[in-house]
């Protein structure tokens, strides 16, 4: 058997395995077969997924997420406060704000601390990429996808959609319990519009300044919260109206609430939460299949 030390982490219940590999190392190839192994509840760990902290040449730490099917994103809201939280109370970093490296670029976290602990953190998410060719979602290139007309499953529908390094396409709802989550998500996350597939977003709008929001995340389906998912729908929000850019938008998520606000300068900041859950040594076998 071979073994690693992991870190359970969550961010409002987007829980993932995170793996220092400062310390530790894992085989490449065997990523994608780690990821699904510590993510499966009943012979593994249980998790959205797994999360490497990793050395980089470009900032003090890096980022790397795999869903709990095994493929890896480009980044992951929820996971970037995690990561920040452990690089401050680990040593990683030394100052309350830095930089984190993504696979979608670099970003800054801005760490809030009380008794030495990590209590909440703020991510400068850039800006959201808006261009079709850049969500990417086939059609026009250059064109936003703003409240256009979609139909799937004998269903007409409008979306919008939002690139946070990652794809979204979010749903407006009038009633966030009655979201067709589980049934509408997993067709939309690999409709071939989509040739990545996406992450898919339901959002109720609550007032000007707060939403309700529920995911189904392309390589982990239903989660309890999405990070860059609740960004993109601020975003989104802006985009079609019904929130106004510059404000802070609460988004009530299944796991708690993140404070976003897309700025006039064009950057999204999210500022929520992050938790230690336990910390354990992992055993598995070994090889591509886990
Ligand atoms: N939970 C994340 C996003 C994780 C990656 C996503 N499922 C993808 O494949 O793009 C978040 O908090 O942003």
């Amino acid at each position: 058997m071979r073994s690693f030390s992991f870190t359970k982490m969550h961010g409002l219940g987007n829980s993932y395995i995170y793996v220092d590999l400062f310390r530790e190392t894992l085989p490449e190839e065997e990523l994608p077969a780690i990821a699904r192994s510590v993510a499966d509840v009943h012979t593994g760990i249980g998790s959205d997924g797994l999360i490497l902290i990793c050395p980089s040449e470009k900032a003090p730490v890096k980022m790397r997420i795999f869903n709990s099917d095994g493929s890896e994103g480009k980044n992951c809201g929820n996971g970037l406060r995690c990561v920040a939280k452990y690089a401050y109370e680990h040593g990683i970093v030394r100052d309350r704000t830095f930089l984190i490296e993504t696979l979608s670029g670099l970003v800054e976290a801005r760490v809030a601390v009380a008794d030495g602990e990590v209590t909440s953190v703020t991510v400068d998410m850039g800006e959201p990429r808006l261009k079709r060719s850049a969500i990417p979602m086939v059609g026009p290139k250059a064109e936003r996808v703003v409240a256009e007309p979609f139909a799937i499953a004998g269903g007409e529908y409008e979306i919008t959609a939002v690139s946070m390094g990652n794809p979204h396409v979010i749903f407006y709802v009038d009633d966030i319990q009655k979201a067709p989550v589980t049934t509408l998500g997993p067709l939309v996350e690999k409709d071939p519009r989509f040739p990545e597939g996406v992450n898919v977003e339901f959002v109720e709008v609550v007032n000007e300044r707060e939403l309700h929001f529920r995911v189904w995340e392309r390589g982990s389906g239903v989660t309890q919260a999405c990070g860059t998912g609740a960004c993109a729908a601020v975003v989104a929000s802006v985009l079609n109206g019904k929130t106004a850019r510059g404000e802070e938008t609460v988004v009530h998520l299944a796991g708690g609430d993140l404070t976003i606000v897309w700025g006039h300068d064009g950057r999204v900041r999210m500022t929520g939460p992050a938790e230690t859950v336990c910390t354990g040594v992992y055993y598995y076998r070994g090889g591509r299949n886990g």
